[in-house]
Parts: structure tokens; sequence; C-alpha cells
């Protein structure tokens, strides 16, 4: 809940608790820890009063936290986002904790929380107010990860956790990367004694010692390169291996929510961006570093040559970083604007795919090419600027680079014709040699920035996909009983994320062990959401949802859905055979019991008719199988798990009239021995049920068997009547009901 509360005519400071500590408490649970006040004063030898902003920063740090504190005004409050939530110190020394702030550039407003009123009563308030009580102190805090620490969220601290997991493999990298540095400067060296030893004093057998060292360093070298190689591949593949597991399992622990508020395209683009970190890591960086290896051993022989020619060497190294980090905020922008764009049309492009169907069948052909041309004309352009901002950088570190190496050579070969010194040539050459492998090194470290920063921008877009708080019920501590299907709901209000009125409100029920509900009600009525709640696709309603006498919260929540069957009106098959659609709830699953699971759902008989029976492949969207087959196989993959609870929501709803009877017929079989949820519009499939529950825009309307709401309930009866014409009554005075009637 959010007010807009005044804060004037607040009670005095003295009269309430001490807030420092208590907002720390808060800006530390978002981070994950728990503090207690009590705690804290006991740890940090305070007093049970308001605490001063070093105090506070001496309990933050001695908590697992850094924080520090900043005087800010209010342009640089705007800027703090990242750093959020801050505690922010009032003038009349207490604190409250600045959540985020709303609004846009004209009307921006802070939203705080008090820690002493209670967690959902925020405050909203402008900014000539908020500045009337701010001192202008802000405390940022945030959480300590050892380097090692693998639960931390998402963040570059976070892969370079997992790479640390590697330091073995690192710790060899490195030791074959610093030989292959120092044979690096074998030929160089041998180069030089060639041409200022043996040619100057013809020294034959200086000459045949050098080859052979030549040819054995030259094997050495290769070997340890094979080596180093081998290594960061093997790195690669296991960093690759953790990356993708570690953030398809947070894609899977996600709510639902979250994947019917962002497009799909959206997410598996964030998804992807994984793979960026992983080249950045295992390619460009790890390449970098390793590769700059030389540079320990390259740069102090350079130095004995001509300090002054490699601090020439440097300085021009040091000017295309300059230039780079000076270039880099035009770059991010053109960059991200790319990045936005390809978004948009890889959404756009799923969303045709899935929906190629629909856009076949209402002829929308121009209508998408027309929105995707819009879009492909957009990332046109975003890469357009960037590859041209890419360009005009590069048009500079180019020249740069090569005078890196030419103008330091053009600087000795001067001092050599000047000093006349013979020997001094054999020194150059070595120089000019060393330079260019310099060069190489410095350059890939300059271009690092730039890789750097998309790969943090990488990191970013990962984080907020993973860091989002997982469903709840996932942490291996719930309750495992074996469900039997004992259902109430007791005062169940439900409102889905940004919708004005609830789906659900105040609505109570009692399913038996055993017994079968019908639910019926209008489109929108809050059906759906029954069942959605009773798997607890959602967590954050009111009331209390229990099976067999538990809070449905309390159960694992992958236990409680694998004892819950749902059927629904349009169902996913994967990829694969029909006995492997059948059996994915239950790998193990012999054939009998997938034939058995088939019989029940009334799906065999189509099945034997299939040329090649339980193995026929079925294709991505089950292309080859028609709505009705699609929808059998569906059952019988929820019955094959044998679930206590068997939903079916307006699962027969698409049947055809023969392949409804089969499932009908077949319903009194199904639902022996278990729980039946049944929804439909077609009242018809829910004569037989133990209870209809008959739902009015989330309301329970009324609970009774078909003769009894025949009787008594009028939006039962008229759409009972509605569906079966030829039943009704003579002289039925329904006000509701109105039969078709021909219009002259
Ligand atoms: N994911 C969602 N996000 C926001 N609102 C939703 C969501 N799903 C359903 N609603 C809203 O909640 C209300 C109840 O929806 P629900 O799907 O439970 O109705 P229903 O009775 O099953 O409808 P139908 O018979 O058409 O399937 C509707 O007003 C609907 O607009």
């Amino acid at each position: 809940m959010t007010t807009h509360l005044s804060l004037v005519g607040a009670a005095s400071v003295d009269d309430l608790p001490p807030t420092g500590l208590a907002c720390l408490v808060i800006v530390a649970r978002q981070h994950g820890l728990h503090l207690t006040t009590s705690q804290l004063i006991h740890d940090n030898l305070l007093r049970d009063q308001e605490v001063t902003l070093p105090e506070l920063l001496k309990c933050a740090n001695s908590s697992g936290m850094t924080a520090k504190a900043v005087k800010l005004d209010w342009k640089g409050l705007s800027h703090l986002k990242r750093a959020l939530p801050a505690i922010v110190r009032l003038r009349d020394g207490s604190h409250m904790v600045l959540l985020r702030l709303e609004g846009d550039e004209n009307s921006t407003r802070v939203v705080l929380r008090d820690p002493n009123a209670s967690e959902d009563a925020l405050l909203v308030i402008d900014q000539p107010r908020f500045e009337d009580i701010w001192s202008g102190d802000v405390v940022m805090a945030k959480r300590d990860y050892e380097i090692s620490d693998e639960t931390q969220p998402f963040s570059l601290g976070f892969v370079v956790a997992l790479l640390f997991r590697e330091r073995r493999i690192l710790r060899d990298v490195a030791i074959a990367a610093l030989i292959l540095g120092f044979m690096g400067l074998a030929p160089i060296m041998f180069w030089r004694l060639l041409s200022d030893k043996v040619i100057f004093y013809k020294a034959y057998n200086t000459f045949y010692v050098l080859c052979v060292a030549m040819f054995v360093v030259i094997l050495f070298e290769a070997a340890f390169t094979f080596l180093r190689q081998y290594l960061v591949q093997r790195l690669t593949a296991r960093i690759d291996v953790k990356l993708s597991t570690y953030v398809f399992e947070k894609v899977l622990n996600l709510p639902i929510d979250y994947f019917e508020q962002n497009p799909v395209g959206l997410i598996s683009r964030d998804i992807r961006e994984v793979f960026r970190i992983r080249g950045f890591l295992t390619g460009q960086l790890f390449g970098t570093v390793l590769d700059s290896t030389t540079l320990f051993f390259f740069l102090p022989v350079m130095f004995f040559f001509s300090p002054i020619m490699t601090l020439m060497v440097l300085a021009f190294a040091g000017a295309i970083v300059t230039w780079l980090v000076l270039m880099l905020p035009a770059y991010r922008k053109k960059s991200s604007a790319t990045l936005a764009a390809e978004g948009a049309q890889g959404a756009f492009l799923i969303q045709s795919l899935n929906g190629m169907r629909t856009i076949k069948s209402l002829a929308l052909d121009t209508r998408q090419r027309h929105m995707w041309d819009v879009l492909v004309a957009r990332v046109a352009k975003a890469r357009l600027a960037e590859g041209l901002t890419g360009t005009a950088i590069q048009t500079l570190v180019r020249p740069l680079e090569r005078l890196a190496v030419s103008a330091p050579y053009a600087f000795g070969v001067y001092l050599a014709v000047s000093s006349g010194d013979p020997v001094y040539v054999g020194a150059l050459f070595a120089f000019l040699m060393l330079s260019q492998r310099v060069a190489g090194p410095l350059m890939q470290m300059a271009q690092l920035i730039n890789q750097y920063d998309e790969a943090r921008t990488a990191v970013t877009i990962v984080g907020r996909l993973v860091n989002q708080p997982a469903e709840e019920g996932r942490s291996g501590h719930g309750v495992r009983d074996p469900l039997k299907g004992l259902i109430e709901f007791s005062g169940v209000t439900f409102k889905y994320k940004g919708a004005v009125s609830p789906a659900l409100n105040n609505v109570s029920f009692e399913i038996p062990l055993g017994t079968t509900l019908g639910v019926m009600g209008k489109s929108g009525s809050g059906k759906t959401t029954i069942t959605r709640l009773l798997q607890r696709l959602h967590s954050d309603y009111g009331g209390l949802i229990k099976v067999d006498g538990i809070d449905v919260r309390e159960y694992d929540v992958d236990h409680l859905r694998r004892n819950v069957g749902v059927v629904l009106q349009e169902n996913f098959l994967f990829s694969g055979t029909i006995r492997e659609n059948i059996s994915a709830a239950k790998p193990d699953a012999t054939f009998d019991d997938v034939v058995r699971a088939a019989r029940m759902a009334g799906a065999e008989e189509f099945i034997d008719k299939l040329p090649r029976g339980y193995e026929t492949y079925i294709y991505e969207g089950s292309t080859n199988l028609s709505g009705g087959q699609r929808q059998r196989l569906a059952i019988a993959r929820a019955l094959i798990v044998n679930p206590p609870i068997l939903i079916l929501d307006e699962a027969t709803s698409a049947l055809d009239a023969e392949s409804e009877t089969i499932v009908n017929a077949n319903i009194s079989r199904i639902a022996h021995g278990r729980t039946l949820i049944i929804i439909s519009h077609r009242l018809s499939s829910l004569t037989k049920a133990d209870a209809i529950l008959v739902l009015n825009r989330g309301v329970v309307n009324d609970i009774g068997r078909h003769d009894e709401l025949l009787e008594r309930n009028d939006i039962y009866s008229s759409l009972w009547y509605q569906q079966n014409t030829h039943l009704v009554p003579a002289g039925r005075s329904d006000k509701n009901f109105r039969s078709p009637t021909l219009v002259s």
C-alpha cells in the first residue's frame, strides 16, 4: 500500500523508538542479511537511543556490510538509483529508509519508509517538503561478500567467485603463461646475439649452439602453448556449464508473474547475455591477462636497452587508454540503444513465430511484415550509429598504435646514427622486436576497457533477471507429506499485480476427500484463479488455503504441484514421442502405465490407429495432432502420476462431441479415488459432480448439486437453459432468460 502522508504533526523524536538502527535492519534485510536492533545494540556497546552517523557506520561495517555516509543535495540524491535503499538522516536526528524516487524530472517524489510505521505504509513526499526535513546526510550500505561466496546475488563478484572455485586450473594456466612469457624473450635475444656476435666476429661455434638452443626453445614453446590452450579450454567449458545451469535454474525458479509480465523474447535475450559474460571472461579478459604476462619479462629488458624509448612506448599506450576512457560514455550510449532495439526485434520475432497460425489464418502477413520492417530499420540504425562511433574511436587508436612502435624506433635510429656505434644496431633491432611484441598486449589491455564495459552491462542484464526473488516454497524445507485431497478455502482474497479489482473476494468452500467439485461462472469470474492458488502459483493472497489440513504455503512447492494434476484448455506438448509425452512427469513409468493412463483418458483409441502407435513423434506445437487428440494426451499425461487432486480447467471445452463423450464417459473412472475439480462452461460436464460452485465476479454466488442449483440459482439455471433449450420448461418466467427468436 502506498499512502501520501504528511510528516507534519509527527510526535517528537524522543518519544519514539530510535530509528537509525531500525533503518539499518531494513536495509540489511534487502541485502539478505537478518539483523536485529537488540543484537546491534549489544554487539556495538550502544544504548537504546538514537545513534550518531559514525555509530551507524560502525554498526553496518561490523555486521557484514560496507557503509559510507555522504552529504548530498537533491540532484545528488536523484543519481543514487542503484545504491538504494539508503538511510536518510532527518533534521530532527531521526532516520528513514529511502526506497526509491518516483515521477519524472519535473515532479520527482521520494518514497520513504518510516521504521516505526507498518511495513506497507510508505511515505511519498515531494521535493520541497523533503528538503525541509532532510539534513542532507545519506548512509549507503551494501553487503560484503567473501570472494568465494557463491550465494551472493549475480554480479561480477559472483562470476569472480565462480572463477575462484577453479583456482587450481587458473594457477596452472598462470604458470604456463609465465613460462611462455619468459620463453618469448629467447628468440629476440638469439637474433640480437646472431646479428651482434656471430656476424660481427664470424663465431661459428656460437652460431651452432644458438641454433640448437633456439630449436629446443621452439619445441618447449609449442608444448607450453598447447598446455595453456588446453587448460584455458577446460576452464571455459567448466565456467560455461556452471553459468548456464545456474541461470537456467534461476529462471525456472522465478514466479509465474514474471513470465506473464515480460515478453519471452526479452527473457531469452537476457539469458543469452550470460554467454557474452562468459566470452569476455574466458576470451578477452583471460587472453589479455595471459598475454600481458610477457610484459613482466619484456618491459624490464626494454628498459635495459633504452629507458627513454620504453617510456615513449608506454606514453603512447597511455594515450590510447585515455582516449578510450574519454569516448566510453558515447560508445556506451550507442551500444545500449542497439541492445534495446535488438531486444524489441527478438521479442517480436518470437511472438510472430508463436502466433504464426493466427497470422496466416487472419492474413496478417502484411501487418507483421510492416512492423518487422520498422524494427529492422531501428536495429540497423542503432547498429550503424554504434559501428560509426566504434570506427571513429578506432580511427585515432590505429595511428597511435603504429606510432607506439615506429616513433621510439625512429628515435633509436636517430640516436644510433648520431652516435655512430655499430653495436647499437643489434640492440635497436632487438628493441624493435620487443616493442612489437609488447604493443599487442598493451593494445589489448586498452581495448579491454570497452569490452569490460559491455560485459558489465551484460552482468546487469542477467542480474536483473536472476536476482528477482524466487518463487516461495523452494527452500527444500517445506512439508512433503503424501497428499490425500481434502481442500479448504477460507476467506481467500487475491488480486493480480497491477489489477484494479480482486480476482477472488472472500472465497470460502470445502471439497471433501475424493469428491468432485464443478466450478462454473462467467468468463473472468475467477475460476482459473482458484486453481492457480491451489497450485501455489501465487502466494500473496489473503485468507487460507489448506490441503489435508495444512496451509499450502507450508508444502514444498514441487511436492504440492506433483500431487495436483492439471489439464488446461490449451496444453503444451513437448517435441518427442507420444510415449515420452505421456510419461514426462514419471520418467520411470512402464509401458503398461502409459497405456493405462492413455486408456483412462480416452486416448488409446486414436493412438492405436496411428501407424507408429505410442512411438509416433509429436512435432513442436503438436501440429500433427488434432485439438481433441492433444487434449486427451494431456489428460493421460496428468493421470500417469496418479495425482490425488486433479484439475480439469475447460479441459473438454475444445473437444469435438465424440471426444468429449469419450472423456466424459471416463470421468467417473478418472475421479475414482481422487479429488477432482472440473471447470467448465459446458454445464453438461458438471451435472454428475458432487457439488457445483457458482462464481460471480470473484465472489461465491452459490454452491450445491445440479438439481438444487437449477431450482434456486439464476446464474446457473439461465446458462443451463441457454445450453439446453429443448429442456426449457413451459411457462418458465426467467427474467434473465430469452430464447433466440426470429426478428421480422
Ligand atoms: N495473469 C493475470 N494478470 C492479471 N490479471 C489477471 C491474470 N489472470 C487473470 N486475471 C484477471 O483476473 C480475473 C479472473 O480471471 P480468471 O482467469 O480466474 O477467470 P476465469 O473465470 O477462469 O475466466 P475464463 O472462463 O475466461 O477462463 C479476470 O478479471 C482476469 O482479467
